[in-house]
């Protein structure tokens, strides 16, 4: 069935300055299907879960084509099969001539880190109305593409932040003690008993970079195991425990034992840590980075290390990651990558920080809701690229009621010429909010029979701002 005939509409071209849709919701499909599984939202989603909630109907949802890649959890995947919609789901992630192929036909994608939805592959996503990160991070998605192109971007925003700071905890002990490297001679047969270089943890300065989700979580667990912990953030926080904040970067450089990285990837963390920051740091210290690949430049740290200058490193990003598993961890992927892997006391894992059965059935759940929310309510609720907006659920005793979701330019003027095409309806409730260039409007009106959907919906789109229309019944 055509995009057109479900009632999600189709952009025209994928032309960042052409916001405009030409198809329209399904006016056709105005009874509901008798195999259309509509379900309420689960109830972790306020006002949106009363029992008496009406279901809106605006397409079958057997025709929503959802993908799923990077092995999204299965507690996702089942959240929406029971929608009703159609899953494809692959293990790895697609290089980007394969993706701009399966990305063309689906209204609903889900990824985890390394699959890279840039402006060029979002050009070709005509049907695409949602994003599920099924992580924290969202730098691999282009969030102003997406938004300017009424496409809906969702997170988890820490429900692996705990496991990432179990790991780190298990790495500065392992790193301490080298325990990488006796494990790695004994697999070799050589026993290898030594404790000079190794330490305890107890009375050892932690260095934060980042206290957010994992920064401050791990500031806890190092502190209970006798750790001094400092941090420092562009951002004046409130210090756990007993840690504290350092003014500068290079305060806490100077200071630490042990430098763990916490932060997002934007350009102003971009090689944050590089061979100034290294020289700063003290003589046998120690860098964590479980962040992104790119916050610290490899090559100078394989200098600092080859030069002793560190007496050990953790590395669980990198700037080339592979898309799936396999022997793929070479030169071909990074350039240093022969150099990292022949250092000592450097332990190297592949992004699994966040990878715990715990967290990923909790991202899988929270995620999937998200999106369900989205599609079948338009509900914005943690959003990462647009405004959040919500309205409590359309009730069974509210027949003619349909709900109106506008995504429009953030312009002067739009309210009013809105206001006047719902003022021949009666406006129940209604909320709109902007974010940058973006807005969404989000209305329930009451009186509205099916003839007039078609027209309404009509106006809406014939107004020079909008840049996707929704009507949900
Ligand atoms: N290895 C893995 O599997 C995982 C990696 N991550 C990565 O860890 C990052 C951090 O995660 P969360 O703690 O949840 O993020 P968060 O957003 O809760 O905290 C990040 C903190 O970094 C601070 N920050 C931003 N720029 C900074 C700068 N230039 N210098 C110092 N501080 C700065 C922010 O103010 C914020 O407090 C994520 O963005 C993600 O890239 C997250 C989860 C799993
Ligand atoms: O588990 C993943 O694929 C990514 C974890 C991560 O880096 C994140 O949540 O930002």
């Amino acid at each position: 069935m055509p995009s057109s005939a479900i009632g999600i509409p189709e952009r025209t071209n994928g032309h960042a300055d052409n916001l405009n849709r030409t198809v329209s919701n399904s006016f056709n499909e105005l009874s509901p299907s008798p195999t259309a599984t509509f379900q309420s939202p689960p109830s972790s989603y306020g006002g949106q879960q009363r029992t008496s909630a009406k279901t809106l109907k605006p397409f079958h949802t057997q025709d929503i084509k959802v993908l799923l890649l990077e092995n999204v959890n299965k507690t996702g995947q089942d959240i929406l099969k029971k929608q009703g919609y159609q899953i494809e789901t692959l293990k790895s992630s697609l290089a980007e001539d394969e993706l701009i192929e399966k990305i063309k036909g689906v209204h609903v994608i889900g990824i985890r880190s390394k699959t890279q939805l840039t402006a060029k592959v979002l050009k070709h996503a005509k049907n695409l109305i949602v994003i599920g990160c099924f992580c924290i991070g969202t730098n691999q998605v282009d969030l102003k593409y997406a938004a300017e192109n009424g496409i809906c971007v969702f997170n988890s925003p820490f429900s692996n932040s705990r496991s990432v700071a179990e790991q780190m905890i298990g790495t500065i002990i392992a790193l301490a003690r080298q325990i990488g490297d006796r494990n790695n001679e004994l697999h070799q047969g050589v026993w290898n008993k030594v404790s000079a270089g190794c330490w305890e943890v107890r009375g050892k300065t932690l260095g934060i970079v980042g206290y957010g989700h994992v920064g401050s979580q791990l500031s806890v667990l190092a502190e209970a195991m006798g750790m001094r912990v400092i941090y420092y953030d562009v951002v004046n926080l409130m210090s756990l425990g007993t840690s504290a904040q350092m003014p500068t970067l290079e305060a806490l450089l100077n200071q630490a034992d042990f430098v763990t990285l916490h932060v997002p990837e934007i350009p102003e963390t971009i090689n944050l840590i590089s061979t100034q920051q290294l020289e700063q740091m003290k003589t046998g210290a120690y860098l964590l980075n479980a962040s992104r690949g790119t916050i610290v430049d490899i090559p100078a740290l394989v200098s600092a290390m080859q030069a002793r200058k560190l007496a050990g490193a953790a590395l669980d990003v990198f700037p080339n990651e592979p898309a799936g598993n396999g022997p793929k961890f070479t030169n071909d992927l990074n350039s240093w990558t022969d150099d990292l892997r022949n250092l000592n006391n450097i332990i190297l894992t592949p992004h699994i920080g966040g990878s715990t059965e715990e967290a990923q059935a909790a991202i899988g759940i929270e995620v999937a809701d998200a999106l369900v929310n989205y599609v079948n309510f338009g509900t914005t609720a943690g959003a990462v690229n647009m405004p959040e907006v919500t309205l409590r659920s359309l009730t069974i005793d509210e027949p003619n009621h349909v709900r109106v979701i506008y995504i429009h330019r953030n312009v002067p003027g739009v309210l009013r010429k809105v206001n006047e095409i719902l003022g021949d309806h009666n406006v129940d409730k209604q909320m709109t909010d902007s974010r940058g260039d973006v807005a969404y409007l989000m209305a329930d009106i009451s009186n509205v029979n099916t003839s007039q959907i078609k027209d309404l919906y009509q106006s809406l789109e014939d107004l020079g701002s909008r840049i996707w229309t929704r009507v949900l019944y």
